[in-house]
């Protein structure tokens, strides 16, 4: 196989990983991310993970060769892995990064060079916001040089095993740039890649596989709420509702978090009136944990001077990601907080006291407890999100610590029997 010269612009959670597969698989990569702390970091081989797999995999890439670098250097192929964040008050996706990555690309390209936008965007981000700014160059993409989008697919907590195996959308600029594209992804183990009509379809799927999972799971939270009108449990329902041969619902669960589903939603909208369906589905999930503190407050009473412990700000089990958290939801709306870091609001001493704990996170922002800390003398735990250590959890262990032996179980993950033979009031959605 030939080596070619890949240039990877930002490495974050998936610019790593993406610099990482092509390294391993032989080809000569400089990664370059404008934050020094991250360089810094990789340079010493201590990427800021989670994933003991992911973590091993890019330590692999550094010792075979992987350049961290200042600069962003000049390449055959430059990959694009920039933060796209929602601008909630502006409603629209925040494009700086991928304008100022592509400017950089801009002003080192030569003719024939690749460009490969991986961050998720808006449809048709890569045709009227990248090809803009690389023409700056003098180089015409779809002419002189070779442009496309490939989105990134994998799924934190599995990311090495999705990374390789994932089939992947790839929409060219023109069907030279598509030829061009295909070579590099084509040379490094995946799935199969699915080309496009264009890159604003390859946009466009991305964001439809991320808006059908939220809809999914909205679906399952919104029969969460009718169930209980019938005194039906949810979760049996669906199981049964699902062996049905084209029935397939989700879990519901205390809201939907990370940085994808609640946000790419949104980027359908970019311009289109006709989300109705996807922004429903939004509302009805950002309302969960809403629910779980109305449900809270009914079997406790007003959880003013009551004191809860809050297990997992993680936004899903076994990852330290707290990006749109439940946890962290369900512990602001408990105490009427704003700001990110509910258990520091200045003023909450006269409201609901809040202990926070996770495994995984170590964001001393969260001012995070050990567990045992976090359930001694609490009046109730929610479990929010669904860490093996969380799903191992002894009831005879927590009912010692706890002040009153009640326990959210959000994510269905507690063996209900058990608990409630233990003197538990467990209450789930
Ligand atoms: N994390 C996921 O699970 C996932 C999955 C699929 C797609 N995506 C998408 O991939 C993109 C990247 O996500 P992420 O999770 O890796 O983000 P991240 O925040 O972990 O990493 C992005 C990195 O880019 C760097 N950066 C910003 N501007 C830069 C620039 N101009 N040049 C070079 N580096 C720059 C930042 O310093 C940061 O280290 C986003 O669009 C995201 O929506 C993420
Ligand atoms: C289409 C798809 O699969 N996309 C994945 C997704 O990755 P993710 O980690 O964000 O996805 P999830 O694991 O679904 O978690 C999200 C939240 O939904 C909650 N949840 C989940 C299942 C359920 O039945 N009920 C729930 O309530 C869960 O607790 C958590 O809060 O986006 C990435 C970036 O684009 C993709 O790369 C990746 O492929």
């Amino acid at each position: 196989m030939l080596s070619m010269r890949v240039c990877v612009h930002g490495l974050g959670y998936i610019g790593m990983a993406t610099a990482s597969l092509f390294a391993n698989n032989g080809h000569d990569v400089v990664g370059f991310d404008t934050d020094d702390r991250v360089r810094s970091q990789l340079k010493r081989g201590e990427p800021d993970v989670s994933e003991d797999q992911l973590e091993s995999y890019v330590r692999a890439a550094i010792d075979s060769g992987l350049t961290i670098s200042d600069e962003p250097v000049p390449a055959a192929y430059h990959i694009i892995c920039v933060p796209t964040p929602y601008d909630k008050s502006a409603g629209s996706a925040d494009l700086r990064y991928v304008k100022e990555a592509s400017q950089t690309v801009s002003s080192l390209l030569r003719p024939n060079d690749v460009v490969v936008l991986e961050s998720t965007v808006p449809p048709s981000t890569t045709a009227t916001v990248v090809a803009p700014i690389l023409s700056q160059s003098g180089l015409e993409p779809g002419e002189d040089i070779g442009l496309g989008y490939v989105p990134e697919t994998m799924l934190p907590g599995n990311a090495i095993t999705e990374l390789r195996s994932n089939d992947r959308i790839l929409g060219g600029y023109d069907s030279a740039s598509t030829a061009a594209i295909k070579n590099l992804y084509e040379a490094v183990p995946t799935g199969s890649l699915n080309v496009a009509p264009d890159a604003t379809t390859a946009e466009f799927v991305k964001l439809v596989q991320n808006a059908f999972r939220d809809v999914n799971i909205a679906y399952a939270n919104a029969l969460a709420l009718i169930a209980r009108d019938y005194g039906v449990n949810v979760r049996d329902a669906i199981e049964l509702a699902n062996s049905h041969p084209r029935v397939d619902i989700l879990n519901p669960g205390p809201g939907v978090g990370g940085h994808c589903l609640p946000v790419d939603p949104f980027f359908l909208g970019a311009n289109s009136d006709n989300t109705d369906l996807i922004d429903t589905a939004r509302q009805v999930n950002q309302r969960m944990p809403h629910y779980v503190v109305d449900r809270l407050a009914e079997e406790l009473g007003p959880l003013d001077d009551k004191t809860i412990a809050i297990l997992g700000v993680a936004y899903k089990g076994n990852v330290d990601d707290t990006r749109n958290s439940p946890g962290l939801e369900i512990a602001r709306t408990i105490v009427g907080a704003e700001s990110e870091a509910p258990s520091l609001e200045p003023d909450r001493q006269d409201t609901t006291s809040l202990r926070l704990c996770d495994p995984y996170v170590s964001n001393s922002r969260y001012d995070l407890e050990p567990l045992s800390d976090a359930l001694d003398g609490a009046d109730a735990a929610v479990l929010a999100t669904a860490h093996d250590e969380f799903a191992d959890l002894s009831p005879e262990r927590v009912g010692s610590l706890l002040d009153t032996r009640v326990i959210f179980d959000t994510l269905d993950v507690l063996d209900s029997e058990a608990w409630t033979e233990a003197g538990f009031d467990l209450l789930r959605i």
